[in-house]
Order: structure tokens, then sequence, then C-alpha cells
């Protein structure tokens, strides 16, 4: 984890949450050496929030003697993550909305923060793991969040550091339940994966539309087969929620057709995808054809594939079919644990 050379104190600003994470990554931070500065990012307007998350995030800077920042962002986090999130479920698309945070705010504007404090290196609880140069899987399997960062800017890698790479998550939560003054941060409630959505995602769409509108379902010969609670209500893949008259097989959704408020369902067969293409294309290595591993989701096996790109658009070929691809999400390409970009699945 140490970047900074013996005669030198780098300066380091970490991402926190108020979380278990983040906690005991600013503590690793801090017994490793660096001078650490802490920012809490105001991102989203759920109600009371930040008030409690920022005053756990203070007790952590008090306790460790450091200076936490507030960054009220939620103006661009809105822009970028937020409208990006309805907007993509309106069009029948499946968003990813942390890979576009990591991007844009925690990768981008944070590392912003960063230089106007002049800290070098920027930090987060990430399970991750680089080497300054590449991004890397973290090594506790179930919270690897490398998938999340396939969108990061190439420059930025540099000055990422990642101090639970090598950790799993309870040892994360051991380490801070053995800190009196922090040991209620081990038994505290998991944050959700997407941080404004407390639920479900449709609640969140239901604030801004109308998401219960009945429709056709059809079958992919576009025979009308029975009915649905409303397009934005479905991803690909789903086989729950939707009715198919006289259905004895599982039936599963293949295809969201927005302008007509259809979704098309059919057997897991034709769910079967050997190729697909991606746009936004962000790549850690200077190649435009190249052989790999591909994630086509957050909690899934990577399958090996050939990519090749011309423009901005790219094609994917997949050595092993994949089932269930939503448009929208993102394509994580890996070389074994190492990260090597990524792109929009369209
Ligand atoms: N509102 C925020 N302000 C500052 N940093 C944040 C904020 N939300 C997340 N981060 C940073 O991004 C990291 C990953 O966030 P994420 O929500 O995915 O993880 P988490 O497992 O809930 O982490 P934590 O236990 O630290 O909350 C956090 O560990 C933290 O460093």
């Amino acid at each position: 984890m140490q970047r900074y050379g013996m005669t030198e104190r780098k300066k380091v600003l970490i991402g926190m949450s108020g979380g278990v994470d983040s906690t005991v990554s600013a503590i690793l931070l801090q017994k490793e050496g660096y001078e650490v500065e802490g920012v809490y990012m105001k991102l989203h307007q759920k109600e009371g929030y930040h008030e409690e998350n920022f005053a756990k995030a203070q007790r952590v800077g008090a306790y460790l003697g450091i200076k936490v920042h507030f960054l009220d962002l939620s103006n661009e986090f809105k822009e970028e993550v937020y409208d990006y999130f309805v907007d993509s479920y309106k069009a029948g698309l499946t968003p990813n909305p942390c890979v576009m945070c990591n991007r844009t705010i925690k990768f981008g504007k944070m590392v912003e923060f960063a230089d106007s404090i002049g800290a070098e290196y920027i930090a987060t609880g990430h399970y991750i793991n680089s080497d300054g140069e590449f991004i890397y899987m973290g090594k506790d399997p179930n919270k690897d969040q490398s998938y999340f960062l396939c969108e990061v800017k190439k420059e930025v890698i540099p000055r990422l550091i990642f101090p639970l790479g090598n950790w799993v998550k309870d040892d994360v939560k051991a380490y801070a339940a053995d800190i009196e003054p922090l040991k209620d941060f081990a038994t505290q409630k998991e944050s959700s994966e997407i941080c404004f959505v407390e639920n479900t995602y449709d609640e969140v769409l239901a604030r801004h539309m109308d998401i219960d509108m009945p429709g056709e379902t059809v079958d992919a010969e576009g025979n009308v087969v029975g009915t649905h609670k409303g397009y934005m209500h479905y991803t690909i893949g789903k086989r729950r929620g939707f009715f198919v008259d006289g259905a004895h097989d599982p039936h599963f959704v293949l295809e969201i057709k927005p302008e007509k408020n259809q979704i098309v369902v059919g057997t897991k067969e034709q769910l079967e995808v050997h190729e697909f293409e991606i746009k936004k294309i962000n790549l850690f290595v200077e190649r435009d054809e190249f052989d790999c591993l591909v994630k086509v989701r957050y909690r899934t096996q990577a399958v090996p594939c050939h990519v090749k790109i011309e423009g901005d658009k790219g094609t994917v070929t997949l050595k092993e079919p994949v089932f269930g691809l939503a448009h929208g999400q993102v394509a994580a390409f890996y070389e074994g644990n190492k990260l090597i970009g990524g792109g929009v699945i369209c």
C-alpha cells in the first residue's frame, strides 16, 4: 500500500462515508505514515442520511485527529448519476449508477478536490487492488468491486490507493470491533448496493413517473401471450412478475420495448448470447483487438472472449455463451485479476 518515498510524507484524501470500510481504511493509511485528510460527499437527497453519516465520519476524524471536509456534490451527482439512472430505465435499459459515479464523482470530482487541498493520493474503502498502473480484483471474492471501476479514467489510476485490497470483510469488522470508541462501526447495518436506493429501484422511479402501466407480454415472434405491470419493472433475464397464459415452463424477459410498453419473453435457451456490441469504451491498455475475460454484470463469472474495437464501438465475441445480457449494463474486461477496461453493452 505504501507508495511514497522514505523521506517524504505524502498527503492522501480518503472518501469517508461513515461506514466501516472507509473508517478502517483511514486508520490503515495513517498507520502507514500518510498525512490523511477525509472528505464526506453529499451525493443525493435521502432524508436525514447525510447528517447521520457525516457525523460518523467526523467521529472517526476526531479519533484520528484528522480533518474531514464536507463536499456538497448533489447537483453533479444528480446530473451524472441519478438522472442517468432514471432516464435509462425510461429507455428500457439497465443502468449501472455506481460505475458512472466512480468515473465522474468519486474518481472525478473527488480527484479535483484532492488537487485543491494539495493531496497527491486519493483513497477509498473499495475492495480492490492497485499497483499504481492497473486495478486488480480485491482478495475477498464476495466483495471485489473492481467491476465498478472499469470506466474510470486511466490517468487517475497512479493516484489511487485501496487499503482494503487484501482484506476480507470479516477481518475489517473485527479490526473495528477492537477499537473501543469505534466498535459500533463493526456492527452497523451495511449500506445498500446503490446508495440512493433504500429498498427497490422502482420506488425511486415511481417518484418521477407512473411506472404502473399494464402492457402486453409477447413472445419472440410478437404474439401476445400475457400481461405485465409496466415495462420499467423489468430487466432482461427477470423471470417473475409477469403473466404468460397457460405457461408450464419458466419464462424470462428477453427484451424490453419501451415505445410499445411491451416485454418479450421466452425460454432460458432464448436468453443465450454469443456476441454483443459495446460503446463508451474505456481501456487501460493500448489495443484494438484482443482476447480477455469479460464480466457482463457485477455478480457473475468472467468468461473468455475476443474483443474487436472499431472507432467508438466494439464487438465482443464470447467463447462461452452468457444468459440474459442487459443493455445499458457494463462489460468489464480482465486479464486474470487485472482489470483492463470496459464498455457499455448496447
Ligand atoms: N458519501 C461518501 N463520501 C465520501 N466517500 C464515500 C461516500 N460514499 C462512498 N464513499 C467511498 O467509496 C467507498 C466505496 O463505497 P461503497 O458505498 O461502495 O462501499 P461500502 O462498502 O458501503 O463502504 P463503507 O463501509 O466505507 O461505507 C467507501 O469505502 C468510501 O471510501
